[in-house]
């Protein structure tokens, strides 16, 4: 089985709304939503391959400290098996933009269920509400 390494991030904003993006059309599981990320480059760490996914897919500047490793997604995909660390991120230079043409939105946790996202994706989610909510325990 193929394994393959994508790096994510949960950008998180003032008001603790979490940004997903819209997988554009002829991508793979085009329309769902997902973190901001993306695969790693030959010989590339995992932080600057986020740092640069950050400011391909939205025009941001994201230094390394501002990354916290939140959880992970560990998926078997019909044709590969996705490891896909996921970064919490709450501080960056820029405004957010779609520079891929993807919709975006900013997403209360207790909504994420209401965005349909990679299969990959849904065990990611009581981590965030967990972490924003601290008095909720979603993961009981
Ligand atoms: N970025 C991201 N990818 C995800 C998520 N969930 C999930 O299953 N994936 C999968 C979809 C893809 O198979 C893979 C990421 O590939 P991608 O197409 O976004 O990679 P990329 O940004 O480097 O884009 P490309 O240059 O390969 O077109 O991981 C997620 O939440 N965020
Ligand atoms: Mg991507």
């Amino acid at each position: 089985m193929k394994m393959v390494l994508v790096v994510a991030c949960a950008l998180i904003d003032a008001d603790g709304r979490i940004l997903l993006a819209q997988r554009p059309e002829g991508k793979a599981l085009a329309g769902l939503w997902e973190f901001p990320g993306g695969k790693l480059e030959t010989g590339e760490r995992p932080e600057d391959a986020l740092i640069r996914e950050l400011k391909e897919e939205l025009g941001i500047t994201v230094k390394h400290a501002c990354l916290a490793p939140l959880t992970f997604a560990s998926h078997a995909y019909d044709d590969f098996h996705l490891l896909m660390p996921l970064y919490v991120c709450r501080r960056w230079e820029g405004d957010v933009t779609g520079r891929e043409g993807q919709a975006l939105a900013w997403v209360r946790p207790q909504k994420l269920r209401d965005y349909p996202m990679p299969p990959a994706d849904a065990p990611l989610i009581p981590h965030l509400q967990d972490l924003l909510s601290p008095l909720s325990s979603s993961l009981l």
